[in-house]
């Protein structure tokens, strides 16, 4: 599990370790492993030109200290001071001790205009609000550069603790985070400033928190999640999957998630409404009935709302489904559909997975301001509907209704905007929630397993496609994990 920590707990952490501690150790740690990036990224220092933007905090402190390591290795180093009198003093010092030589911000267009690499220390952690206009323009400038651009622990300009930008930001070639993950070096917008991102140990681990603000899952912990069958599995164990999706008029929707469903991991699907004959005709395995969900016989969950429509068929079954005792996953016309306070009843496990734009109009907002702040939406989404939350995306989410860290998928790939994706997300995720998965595990394997087979396709692929891919990922996740164990010879 790949953990992110908000800033309130890595000072806390910061604070404890530094007690134990001599002055200056931490910063020392950060600027090594920052110099070591940067030598690596360069490809050789001797005579390069390195140009670091210093801001007056301990960000532009790290960023000085890794100037001056570099300087002493012959690269020639400048940097420019965003308040000249409040620039870190040990920092500075030992950047001029090194050779190094500093210049106003009204010098800067020149001095980055001839750089190898910027290093960017305006700010980090203890970043407030946009950057301020100064930092903003120091920030395009960079942008703009041709030079390679390392952030110092962040991007300057991304919100720490959520991702959000506001203004403008500085856009990374690698970040080197210090200590800890934070959530926004994880989550979009902030995420796609960040470019590789390396991680720097400075010890901080024992001092933070067993509960992460957010959680990125990895191969082995996928991998411990998925269902296999053992000897003493039949159909019926493995779980009965019920898929309500698909109208007249979307047949091809039907098709879909009864594909992502075949893959999961259940042991059958049910599928149930007017696309039977284009269910059967691609997937025979496929249980069919026209009758409403509550005729359709026992499944362990239920999936609806892919391509469903809203006439009154549609919001029978929706009522049907929510009122059923089994995980349900709720997806696209079924989330207009599903009565909110009927939802928060529920006692089994519940997962909604709307994109954006459906996300906004569940919470009565705007699309760019669900897109804007992910973070806190989801969460909003999760309490208001006691419910877990999957908000689709260039970032995927999923937030539980009890608190716990919220996930970010890992994986994924912006061809996976597609039509019908969603749809066979929401068959593969109502799979795992039959086979057993609670629903944030189910949410987020099945998140990670569409956005690897999103990746593994070769693009632009069909939704289709997906579903076929999904053994093939799976099994390379298993591999992965397998030769992990394996001693090495
Ligand atoms: N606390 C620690 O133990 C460690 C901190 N480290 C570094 O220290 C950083 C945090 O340092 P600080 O707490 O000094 O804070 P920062 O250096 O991140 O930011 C504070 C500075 O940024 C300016 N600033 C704040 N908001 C701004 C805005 N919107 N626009 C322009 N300027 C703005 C402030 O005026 C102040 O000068 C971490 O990100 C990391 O790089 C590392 O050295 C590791 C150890
Ligand atoms: N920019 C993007 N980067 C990565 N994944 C994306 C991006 N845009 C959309 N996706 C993913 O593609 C899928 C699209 O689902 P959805 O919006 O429901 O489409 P549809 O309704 O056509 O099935 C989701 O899994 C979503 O997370
Ligand atoms: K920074």
């Amino acid at each position: 599990m790949r953990c992110g920590y908000d800033v309130e707990t890595v000072r806390a952490a910061e604070r404890a370790l530094m007690g134990t501690l001599p002055d200056g150790a931490l910063m020392r740690r950060a600027a090594f492993g920052l110099a070591t990036a940067c030598a690596d990224m360069l490809g050789g220092v001797y005579g390069r030109r390195v140009v670091v933007l210093a801001g007056s905090g301990d960000n532009g402190g790290d960023a000085l200290y890794a100037a001056a390591a570099l300087a002493r290795r012959g690269a020639g180093a400048v940097a420019v001071e965003l308040a000249p009198e409040r620039t870190h003093p040990g920092a500075l010092a030992a950047l001029r001790a090194a050779g190094g030589r500093t210049v106003a911000p009204e010098d800067a267009d020149a001095v980055i205009g001839r750089a190898d690499l910027v290093l960017d220390g305006i700010v980090g952690i203890g970043g407030k609000g946009g950057l301020r206009p100064e930092a903003a323009r120091l920030a395009e400038l960079a942008r703009r550069a041709r030079a390679a651009v390392v952030a110092v622990d962040l991007p300057s300009g991304i919100d720490p603790d959520t991702g959000e930008v506001a203004g403008e930001a500085v856009r990374a070639d690698v970040t080197v985070a210090f200590g800890a993950y934070k959530p926004g070096l994880l989550i979009d917008p902030g995420a796609e400033h960040v470019g590789a991102l390396r991680f720097t140990d400075i010890g901080l681990g024992p001092h933070l928190p067993r509960t992460p603000a957010l959680e990125a899952l990895q191969h082995a912990d996928v991998a411990a999640l998925l269902p296999s069958p053992s000897g003493e599995s039949d159909k019926y164990r493995r779980g009965v999957v019920g898929v309500v999706a698909g109208s007249e008029r979307y047949p091809g929707a039907a098709v879909l998630a009864v594909g992502g469903a075949l893959r999961g991991g259940a042991g059958a699907v049910r599928y149930v409404g007017p696309g039977a004959d284009a269910v059967i005709a691609r997937f025979p395995e496929t249980l069919v009935s026209a009758g409403p969900p509550a005729k359709a016989g026992r499944v362990q969950a239920w999936v609806i709302g892919p391509g469903l429509g809203d006439d009154s068929r549609a919001r029978q079954a929706v009522a049907e489904v929510v009122a059923a005792d089994v995980p349900v996953l709720i997806d696209a016309d079924a989330l207009r559909l599903a009565d909110r306070e009927a939802v928060r009843a529920r006692r089994a496990g519940t997962v909604l997975t709307p994109h954006a734009g459906e996300a906004a109009a569940l919470l009565d907002a705007d699309r760019g301001d669900v897109e804007g702040a992910r973070l806190a939406q989801v969460r909003r989404l999760a309490e208001e509907f006691r419910a877990t939350a999957l908000l689709k995306g260039s970032t995927t989410l999923v937030a539980g209704p009890d608190g716990a860290a919220v996930r970010v998928n890992p994986t994924g790939s912006a061809w996976l905007s597609t039509a019908g994706s969603g749809d066979v997300l929401s068959g593969l995720t109502g799979s795992l929630l039959a086979a057993g998965l609670s629903a944030q595990d189910a949410a987020s394997v099945g998140a990670y397993l569409h956005g690897l087979a999103g990746r593994d396709l070769p693009p632009p692929f069909g939704a289709h496609e997906l579903a076929d891919r999904v053994p093939l990922v799976r099994a390379s996740i298993m591999d992965s994990v397998t030769n992990d164990a394996l001693p090495r010879t």
